[in-house]
C-alpha cells in the first residue's frame, strides 16, 4: 500500500491518513495535488455547484491555517470571531467531575506535592505501543505507583522543523477539555527541553481495527457494532457539544479499554468552532423517555442509575423489546430510572472548513471537492465507521489512493450480499452516506436525530456506559513488561521523508 508513512511502519492494512494539508499542498504519496485531484474528480463527474451560499462564498474567507496547513479554526455563520479556547478555558487541571475518585490522579497528585512538578523522571517507560504522526506513545508507570499510563512523546524539534507544533497544541488543548466516559483523559502535559509529553489514559485493550480482524469473518455481529457506534456516538456527541468536530473517525482511532468500554483518540485533526447548545424540548415525558431517547448529552448530567442490574437492558436485542413480558417489565423499569430531561442540540452546524483533512477511505465527499466542511462530516465517516465494523470493509475502497475518492464522491453505495444485515442497520448507513452533507442524518440536529434512528431502538443512552462489552480483554501482566532504562529509551518521531528519525531522551 502506498503511503506517505514508507513501508514497514504503519501496520498492515491500516489505512492512511490524509496529509492534513490545505488544498494547495502536496497530498499522497503519488504527489498528488490534492487541488488538482478535487478539480479532476469535480470536472470528471460534472458537479453541480453548491446551491449553499455558505459553501459557495467559503474561499473568500481566508481561514485561518497553521504552520502544517491545518485549519485551526473554523468560521461561523455569523461575524463574531473564534477563540480557540472559547469552548475550553472553563476546563483545567484535574477538573474532571468524572475522574474525581480516580487514584491516578492522586498518585499524580502526590509526587507534585513531594517534587513541586511532575516530570518524565517521575516515569518508568514499560515499552513503545505505537507511533503516530507526530509522536510515540509509550506504556509508563508513575514509579512505584502501580499506576499506568499511555504516555505520548514528541520530540519539540521534530514537530518544529515538520511544521506541526500547532497541530500537537490543538490535541493538548483539546485533550485538556474532555472529561466524559469514552474520551481520554488527559492527567498531565510537561515539556522537557527536548519533548513535549502527553500522559494520558492508558487502554490495554487496543484498537477497534485489530479487534475486528480477531472475529469470525473479521466483522462484528451486530449486536456488537450497536455497542461500539453507541458509545462513539455519545463520544461524538461530546464532541459536538464543545465546538470539536473530530474529523477523523476509524477504527483504527477507537481504543478498548481494560472494562471493554472504548474511547476515541487521537485529535491532532480536529476542528475547533463555536456552538451554542440549544434546548429543543425542556420536558421528555418518562414513557417518552425511552422511546425518544430523552436524555441530557452533557456529562455532568447523566443520571448516575444503579449500575448493577442495569446492563442487559442497554442494549436489548429489538425483537425482544415488544415479544417478552420479562423485557417489557425491564424497560418499564429503566424508563422510570431515566427521569424527564431536556432534549438538547448541540450540534456546531455553522463550522466550515476548508482543510483536506482525514483518511481516504473515510473522507466525506464534501472534503474531497473542496466546498468547504463542518461537522456533517463526523456523520459521513460515521456512516463509514459502522459500515466497516459490520462488512469487514470500507464501502468506497479503490485499487489506490485517488480510485478512492472517485469512488467517494462518485460511485452509489452498494452492501455486500453477505453477510446479512439488518434493515435498520443499513438504512442508517445508507441515512449516513449520503453524498450531499445537508440532506445527511443528523446534519441539522447531530446526535439527537442518529439516537432515534430504529438501528438503536432499545438502547437506554444513559446507561450505556454500564452496558456488557462484547469482549473484554485479557488483563495486562505489567510484571513482565520490560522495564526501558530511562538513559536508554528514545523515541521514535516519523520525518517527512518517510524515515523513523530516533530521539534520545536524555
Ligand atoms: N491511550 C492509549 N492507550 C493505548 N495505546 C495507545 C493510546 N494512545 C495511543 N495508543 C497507541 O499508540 C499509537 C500511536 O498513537 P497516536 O495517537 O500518536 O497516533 P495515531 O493514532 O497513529 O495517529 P496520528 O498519526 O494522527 O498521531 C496508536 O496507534 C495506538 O495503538
Amino acid at each position: 500500500m502506498a503511503s506517505k508513512y514508507g513501508s514497514g511502519v504503519l501496520p498492515e492494512n491500516k489505512k492512511e491518513k490524509g496529509d492534513k494539508e490545505t488544498p494547495e499542498t502536496s497530498y499522497s504519496s503519488q504527489s498528488v495535488s490534492v487541488n488538482t485531484l478535487a478539480d479532476q474528480v469535480s470536472s470528471t463527474l460534472s458537479f453541480a455547484p453548491s446551491s449553499d451560499s455558505k459553501t459557495g462564498g467559503e474561499v473568500k474567507f481566508n481561514e485561518k491555517s497553521d504552520q502544517s496547513g491545518k485549519s485551526n479554526t473554523c468560521r461561523p455563520s455569523t461575524s463574531s470571531d473564534i477563540s480557540d479556547e472559547s469552548t475550553c478555558s472553563s476546563f483545567s487541571g484535574n477538573n474532571k467531575p468524572h475522574k474525581a475518585n480516580d487514584v491516578r490522579w492522586e498518585a499524580i497528585q502526590a509526587v507534585r506535592t513531594k517534587h513541586g512538578v511532575l516530570g518524565l523522571n517521575h516515569f518508568r517507560l514499560l515499552k513503545r505501543l505505537g507511533c503516530g504522526d507526530i509522536g510515540t506513545v509509550h506504556l509508563a508507570e508513575l514509579h512505584g505507583t502501580r499506576c499506568f499510563f499511555a504516555m505520548k512523546v514528541m520530540d519539540k524539534g521534530a514537530l518544529a522543523s515538520r511544521k506541526k507544533l500547532l497541530r500537537a497544541q490543538t490535541e493538548r488543548e483539546i485533550l485538556q477539555c474532555l472529561d466524559h466516559p469514552f474520551l481520554p483523559t488527559l492527567y498531565s502535559h510537561f515539556e522537557t527541553e527536548k519533548f513535549s509529553c502527553l500522559v494520558m489514559e492508558f487502554c490495554p485493550g487496543g484498537d477497534l481495527h485489530t479487534l475486528r480482524q480477531r472475529q469470525p469473518g473479521k466483522r462484528f455481529s451486530e449486536q456488537a457494532a450497536k455497542f461500539y457506534v453507541a458509545e462513539v456516538l455519545l463520544a461524538m456527541e461530546y464532541l459536538h457539544m464543545l465546538g470539536i468536530i473530530y474529523r477523523d473517525l476509524k477504527p483504527e482511532n477507537v481504543l478498548v479499554r481494560d472494562d471493554g468500554h472504548v474511547m476515541l483518540s487521537d485529535f491532532d485533526l480536529s476542528l475547533r468552532c463555536t456552538v451554542s447548545p440549544t434546548v429543543v424540548r425542556s420536558t421528555v415525558l418518562a414513557s417518552e423517555g425511552q422511546k425518544n431517547s430523552g436524555y441530557c448529552a452533557q456529562p455532568a448530567c447523566i443520571q448516575q442509575p444503579s449500575c448493577i442490574s442495569a446492563p442487559t437492558t442497554c442494549f436489548s436485542p429489538r425483537y425482544f423489546s415488544s415479544k417478552s413480558k420479562k423485557d417489557k417489565k425491564m424497560k418499564n423499569e429503566t424508563g422510570n430510572q431515566v427521569s424527564p430531561l431536556p432534549e438538547l442540540v448541540a450540534e456546531p452546524t455553522s463550522a466550515r472548513s476548508m482543510s483536506f483533512v482525514g483518511t481516504h477511505e473515510y473522507l466525506a465527499p464534501e472534503i474531497i471537492k473542496g466546498e468547504g466542511h463542518g461537522s456533517a462530516v463526523d456523520w459521513w465517516t460515521f456512516g463509514i465507521f459502522l459500515y466497516e465494523l459490520l462488512f469487514g470493509k470500507t464501502p468506497f475502497k479503490g485499487s489506490g489512493n485517488r480510485a478512492t475518492l472517485f469512488n467517494v464522491v462518485g460511485q452509489p453505495l452498494r452492501f455486500p450480499e453477505s453477510p446479512v444485515v439488518s434493515f435498520a442497520a443499513r438504512d442508517l448507513i445508507r441515512s449516513l452516506l449520503v453524498k450531499e452533507p445537508q440532506h445527511r442524518l443528523a446534519y441539522k440536529r447531530g446526535a439527537t436525530e442518529m439516537k432515534q434512528h430504529p438501528f438503536f431502538e432499545g438502547v437506554n443512552w444513559a446507561l450505556v456506559r454500564c452496558a456488557s462489552p462484547p469482549e473484554i480483554p485479557k488483563p495486562v501482566d505489567y510484571e513482565s513488561a520490560p522495564a526501558t532504562p530511562a538513559a536508554a529509551t528514545s523515541t521514535s518521531v516519523k520525518s517527512d521523508q518517510s524515515n523513523y528519525l530516533e530521539f534520545d531522551f536524555f
